[in-house]
């Protein structure tokens, strides 16, 4: 499908990943638009993950054409890929915070690799980044091991957009949270989104959150995406592993409709 009335912040094209045997992606197909919050979801093991690694650059996937804001990303040279990494922002699953360095260190550790400003300065745009995640300004000297799990992830967000990115990438932010938890980053999420015009690519098996903040959902099987739309327009799709997974109890309790 051709996104031409939409502005793409995301183009992905004949992306095909293999591990030894294992084909993950087989000419798999994505437009994300440059504003939304878009869902990625699919079976355990179907790739999501790989996908978000490819197309920040962690994984090299055996084919694939690639944009990032209308930039092809394979034929960057290396001055034009640092460029285009400032534009983005990724969380990981565990969050994957530096566990030796306070909060306010491991939100300025993108920008000591990527900006050239005084420690000064760097620390005051920590704590506002502290500030804007909803963390109290306490935080910002501890240790990750010294905060709750959803601080956590708020510390993780912080860090993912140390520098401003106008996209980011979630692997599956609220997994581990408790409900109340995931409700509230769920909402801090919708609301920087709102205020920045940010666009989110959001791995996700959370159907609270699939809810709650993506605008359209991109299901994954069977190495391609097998369906994409809004939540109503993919719920409607009859493939029974989508069916299963919004008809069944889990997923009538998150639409409202137990
Ligand atoms: N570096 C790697 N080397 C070999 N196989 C890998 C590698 N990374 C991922 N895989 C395999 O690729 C497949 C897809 O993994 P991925 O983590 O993307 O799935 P996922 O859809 O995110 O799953 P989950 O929902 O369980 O997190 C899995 O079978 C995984 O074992």
């Amino acid at each position: 499908m051709m996104e031409d009335d939409h502005k793409l912040a995301i183009r992905v094209r004949n992306l095909t990943n293999q591990f030894g045997t294992k084909v993950v992606h087989k000419d798999l197909d994505l437009d994300v638009r440059d504003g939304e919050i878009m869902g990625v979801i699919g079976p355990s093991g179907t790739g999501k993950s790989v996908l978000l690694r490819s197309i920040v650059g962690l994984i090299q996937p055996k084919k694939a054409d690639i944009e990032v804001y209308g930039q092809d990303l394979t034929s960057l040279d290396r001055e034009e890929r640092r460029v285009i990494e400032q534009k983005w922002g990724v969380m990981f699953q565990d969050g994957a915070l530096f566990s030796t360095l306070s909060v306010q260190e491991n939100i300025m550790a993108p920008m000591r690799e990527h900006l050239d400003m005084p420690i000064a300065l760097m620390q005051e745009l920590a704590c506002m980044k502290v500030q804007m995640v909803g963390l109290e300004g306490d935080a910002a000297p501890k240790r990750p091991s010294d905060l709750s799990g959803g601080m956590r992830k708020r510390a993780a967000l912080a860090r993912a957009m140390a520098l401003d990115p106008k996209l980011l990438f979630l692997d599956e932010p609220t997994a581990g949270l408790d409900p109340i938890g995931a409700g509230n980053f769920d909402l801090l999420l919708r609301s920087l989104c709102d205020a920045l015009g940010l666009t989110v690519f959001l791995v996700t098996h959370d159907l609270d959150s699939l809810h709650a903040v993506c605008d359209r959902i991109a299901v994954l099987n069977d190495g391609k995406v097998l369906a994409v739309g809004t939540m109503d327009e993919v719920r409607a799709n009859p493939h029974p592993w989508i069916q299963e997974y919004f008809s069944g109890p889990r997923g009538r309790a998150a639409l409202g409709n137990s």
